[in-house]
């Protein structure tokens, strides 16, 4: 056994002879201490180095984690924690190098923080086997996909022609299907297909925020225009200028910001939050929903006229159950998707199996597929998948789903809402049809009929 002394003395060997590139800091970031192989990582000496300050290597993860703290230079040294993270550093001659940094404090007997050490691996080679895996893997998926997306019936074929023609034009694209259809695929692939391609693709996803949250993440937000506001931020519509904007679950976009998004898509100007400048921006509109449009504009839940605006090209996804024959394609693309990231050697379903999938109505269409098939995947065992494989609700064929979407509201409710948001509307524009009607995202016709159906009665029913 080595003495405790002995080690000591070795220890200057041992960091030399390491693979894994050593660093040092002093509390306020110096460079206190190198080996060899960080001098063989960076391309740096250690004389260059030695005295000089970490922020040398112009770490992007070191920059990122300096934004998120909240005073002190370095996250590192606020936390405390040990990190361990890919990062990319620059070397001496100004090429980046792909790394794994193992970052620690280092303290004294006291607990008091003396600097912090940093074991930095170079996994470069790792990383440029990995995007080339990557990029096999896409090529090997579009092979038997349209931009990764499976479907061998006339519906599908239909569709893919539409979505080359849409991806041409700068019209704002409406995608609708039931849920799991695969309409965040077209999104993308109208995308990847347009001449928009090499420039931003933002998604935003409607139904995620609040109103508020919504609108400063659509439009941005100058300093101080409401609490929390700390600095400048650009929106997603900024974000997203030269190329596409896809706003999925358009559906649930709350009624004020549909009318912000209306003045968007005609004038393709708008103001940050708390800001009087406009902007303009150049942006193809795509969006998308689960929910029937025109059913909700009955009910008063969505702008008609912002319908028409962003509905000009509309793309329909037919669920799974219309296309039945795409089945075993969706099959095949899943099991080899899977087995290439798992070791065992599935090549397919059982003849049982197959039958069960093409009998079930796969209510949560392609994406049910991919769970239920991964499901099973893990059970498998063998070159198959086997029937008894399956989860035990897709044996019963499923029930007869319909698309998911809002139950359908007694007539009477939908025209007594209408009659009292017509009242509320010619009240709030003080008997002015053109006014409410402009207000609920209808014409002024429509104002006049309804008015009719309803025996509305300016003087006696709008009191303003
Ligand atoms: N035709 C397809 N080929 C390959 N994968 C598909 C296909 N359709 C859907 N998927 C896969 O199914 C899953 C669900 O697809 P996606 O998120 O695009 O559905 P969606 O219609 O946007 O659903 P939602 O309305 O719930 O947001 C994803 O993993 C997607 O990759």
């Amino acid at each position: 056994m080595l003495k405790n002394q002995r080690v000591n003395i070795y220890c200057k060997d041992i960091v030399e002879i390491m693979q894994e590139g050593l660093l040092v800091v002093a509390e306020d970031g110096t460079i206190q201490m190198v080996n060899h192989a960080l001098e063989n990582i960076t391309g740096y000496s250690k004389e260059e180095l030695l005295g000089q300050p970490c922020s040398i290597f112009k770490c992007d993860a070191c920059k990122l984690l300096r934004q998120a703290s909240s005073g002190a230079w370095c996250r590192l040294f606020e936390r405390k924690e040990q990190v361990k993270r890919k990062c990319h550093l620059m070397r001496k001659d100004g090429s980046y190098i792909t790394v794994l940094k193992t970052a620690a404090v280092l303290s004294d007997d006291q607990g008091q923080t003396m600097g912090a050490v940093e074991i930095v691996t170079d996994i470069s080679e790792m990383d440029r086997l990995d995007r080339q895996l990557r990029q096999l893997t896409r090529t090997l998926d579009e092979e038997s996909s349209f931009q990764g997306i499976v479907g061998h019936s006339r519906q599908m074929k239909n569709l893919f022609e539409l979505v080359e023609k849409a991806a041409q034009s700068d019209f704002p694209v409406f995608i609708c299907g039931e849920s799991g259809t695969g309409k965040e695929l077209v999104a993308q692939a109208i995308h990847n297909l347009s001449p928009r391609a090499e420039q931003p693709y933002i998604q935003v996803n409607c139904a995620a925020l609040n109103e508020s949250l919504l609108e400063s993440e659509l439009f941005g937000h100058v300093k101080g225009a409401f609490t929390g506001a700390l600095q400048h931020r650009k929106g997603r519509f900024e974000a997203a200028h030269k190329g596409d904007i896809f706003l999925d679950e358009i559906g649930d976009l709350p009624m004020a910001m549909q009318v912000k998004l209306l003045r968007v898509l005609e004038t393709k100007t708008f103001e940050r939050v708390g800001d009087n400048r406009t902007i303009s921006v150049d942006l193809r509109f795509i969006t998308a929903t689960n929910k029937n449009l025109p059913d909700l504009i009955a009910r008063g839940g969505f702008r008609e006229d912002l319908f028409y605006r962003i509905n000009v090209i509309p793309i329909h996804l037919p669920p799974l159950r219309e296309r039945k024959e795409d089945v075993p394609h969706l099959v095949d693309f899943f099991i080899k998707r899977l087995s290439r990231k798992n070791k065992k050697n599935i090549q397919g379903l059982s003849p049982e199996a197959m039958r069960i999938f093409m009998q079930y109505s796969w209510p949560g269409n392609v994406r049910e597929l991919k769970s239920a098939l991964e499901y099973s995947y893990v059970l498998a065992e063998g070159d198959r998948i086997r029937s008894e494989n399956l989860p035990e609700y897709l044996k019963d064929g499923g029930n007869d789903f319909q698309a998911v979407d809002l139950p359908p509201a007694p007539a009477e409710n939908l025209q007594q809402r209408q009659k009292q948001e017509l009242i509320e509307a010619l009240k709030q524009s003080s008997g002015n049809k053109s006014q409410a009607a402009r207000l609920l995202g209808i014409n002024r016709v429509t104002v006049l009929n309804r008015m009719r159906k309803y025996g509305i009665d300016l003087q006696r029913d709008v009191v303003y």
